[in-house]
């Protein structure tokens, strides 16, 4: 395959990363009982001097100031060609082009109101694109002040990771991208299986290079984490088509990469890869020059988020084993670039405006990492001074996006771990079930109530019939009946009398000490049945949902069994 041509044997290609000699993710051990099963004390991996923890401390740090940034009018503006031809395959050809192939999220989704439909989701926000470069001209014309050399770019060497004409010039269009959020919008099926597949199928280098399994892992870490970082955006702002709300969506995350530590690690190593681009040009943003139309605490909140940054995040020394200017480079370079290419061949607009700002701030990071030897002069002109205005909104708009996704893995961790309690209780509740010991106390109780009940509608009875015949047993306590007199006995009737008065007496005795035990008895009586109406109601809430749960994700639910 020649690599230099936008082609792709797409025949060869089979499924995510199986060609890239990756082993397939393993899902973790169902008896785990870690989110991810991540120890977040590792480094990243070998080429990362740090550990997920840090990272997380890293951007817990700065997120807020990235926020700022990406809504800054610098940074939202996006300038990019959106709509061309997809340079590898027809895609009306090939592929399945009916909306019906993107109804594999959600059932019936025909039945669903227009706003629901993968066009409208996935759809740009019309008034927000400015498609017209003359439109442009007045109230943004501060858009061309930074960079504005871009058209002066000279292209050999060529070090491009991506199509820098794909930025600028005729059939551009301009979009705010805060306007256009990265959410779900519906695209799925065999439509984005088939991108999914052509891209990891880029992973497959010439044989033979030093370092080649270094820089495949590398790739394939970059494709991975931008693929993981995707879906954890689209589970994050998930539509939820019963109720019409937006917002997390835990089961859809772990599907696609909680239950996967490799695909949330990948994330970490793009956060790593991009963070150490932006710390290796920071001494040149210090001299960025940015014009008056700008706030001026731009500058400020970028200098701010860099200063958290450091080097030792990753190494990317170790990629290419120190052959920076060997066939292999070029090969990862070129791979690259295709996959940036893809990018066009997307069907859904909204996915293909984020995939091209992500895949642009991932090439223009290999290219500041690769590329910029701060030793040479010549590096530095050729790479630092043609970055363009458009690279730096892509790497910091694809930094805002790891950023995001490393905050919401932190978020889904919580759920899943409050789940996990929940699931936990409910469990216990289920098989120890305290409540449900209580319950059975209350039950007791309420049927010795009963049977007192009963046993004094007995008595009554049964005093009415032992007036006659009959004799029987104590009813309340030592409650004792009068003994009914025997046929043809010999007791005087004075002991007939004098036993009758003791006992008379013995009962009044006994009814007192039962309805001085019942007000003792009342407040633990009234206390248990209360408890007792709570356990019930509380059992019937979880039980309710933790079967539920359990059918629609068995793999969670068996997560939460342990
Ligand atoms: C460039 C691009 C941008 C997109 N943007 C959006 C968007 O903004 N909003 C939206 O709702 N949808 C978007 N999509 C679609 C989305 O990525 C999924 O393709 C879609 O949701 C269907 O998901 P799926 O579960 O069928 O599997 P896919 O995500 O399509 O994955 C296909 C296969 O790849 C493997 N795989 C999945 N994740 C990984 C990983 N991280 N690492 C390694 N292997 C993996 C699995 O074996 C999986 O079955 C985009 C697609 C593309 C190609």
């Amino acid at each position: 395959q020649n690599v230099t041509e936008p082609t792709l044997d797409t025949k060869s290609i089979s499924f995510a990363g199986n060609t890239s000699n990756v082993p397939p993710p393993v899902p973790p051990p169902l008896n785990s009982t870690y989110f991810c099963t991540i120890d977040k004390g590792e480094v990243i991996s070998p080429t990362c001097d740090v550990t997920f923890d840090e990272i997380n401390d890293i951007n817990h740090k700065i997120r807020k100031d990235l926020v700022n940034l990406v809504h800054t009018d610098f940074f939202k503006y996006f300038r990019l060609h959106l709509y061309k031809q997809c340079p590898f395959w027809n895609q009306n050809n090939g592929f399945c082009v009916s909306r019906s192939c993107a109804v594999d999220v959600v059932e019936d989704w025909d039945s669903l109101p227009e706003y629901f439909q993968p066009e409208v989701l996935g759809g740009l926000q019309e008034n927000e694109t400015i498609s017209d470069e003359g439109s442009v001209t007045e109230d943004c014309k501060f858009l061309d002040d930074l960079c504005a050399n871009d058209k002066k770019r000279m292209i050999e060497p060529d070090i491009e990771y991506c199509d820098v004409n794909d930025l600028h010039g005729e059939g551009s269009v301009l979009v705010d991208l805060t306007a256009n959020p990265e959410r779900f919008t519906g695209y799925g099926g065999q439509e984005a299986s088939q991108i999914w597949s052509s891209i990891y199928g880029e992973n497959c280098f010439s044989k033979g290079e030093t370092g080649q399994s270094l820089a495949k892992d590398a790739f394939y870490r970059l494709v991975s984490g931008l693929h993981a970082s995707i879906a954890t955006h689209l589970s994050n702002d998930h539509l939820n088509t019963e109720t019409g709300k937006w917002g997390p969506d835990l089961d859809l995350f772990m599907a696609r990469v909680g239950n996967f530590p490799d695909r949330v690690s990948n994330m970490y190593f793009n956060y790593a890869v991009v963070s150490k681009a932006l710390w290796k040009i920071k001494p040149y943003l210090d001299h960025l020059r940015f014009c008056d139309s700008y706030d001026p605490s731009v500058k400020a909140t970028i200098m701010n988020i860099l200063s958290q940054l450091n080097s030792k995040v990753f190494n990317e020394d170790l990629i290419f084993e120190g052959e920076l200017s060997s066939k292999l480079k070029d090969d990862f370079r070129i791979r690259f670039k295709n996959v940036t290419k893809i990018m066009d061949c997307v069907h859904c607009d909204r996915c293909r405006m984020w995939g091209k700002v992500q895949t642009t701030g991932y090439a223009t990071s290999l290219k500041i990492l690769f590329e910029l030897d701060e030793s040479d002069e010549n590096s530095k002109q050729h790479v630092v001074d043609k970055l363009t205005k458009y690279e730096l909104i892509a790497l910091f708009n694809t930094f805002d996006r790891l950023s995001k996704s490393i905050e919401s893995v932190n978020g889904f961790e919580k759920m899943y771990n409050v789940r996990l309690e929940g699931g936990k209780i409910a469990s216990f509740f289920k098989q120890n079930n305290f409540f449900k010991l209580l319950g059975r106390a209350g039950k007791s109780i309420s049927e010795s109530v009963q049977g007192i009940s009963r046993s004094g509608e007995q008595v009554s009875d049964e005093s009415t019939t032992s007036k006659g015949q009959k004799t029987s047993g104590p009813v309340f306590g030592d409650l004792k009946l009068p003994e009914a007199k025997p046929r043809n006995s010999n007791e005087s009737s004075t002991n007939i009398w004098v036993k009758a008065w003791h006992t008379e007496i013995h009962n009044v005795g006994e009814a007192f000490k039962f309805i001085f035990r019942s007000y003792i008895d009342l407040p633990r009586n009234l206390y248990t049945l209360v408890l007792s109406t709570i356990n019930s109601m509380w059992n019937s809430f979880v039980g309710a949902r933790y079967w539920n749960w359990e059918e629609e994700n068995p793999i969670v639910y068996n997560l939460n069994t342990w």
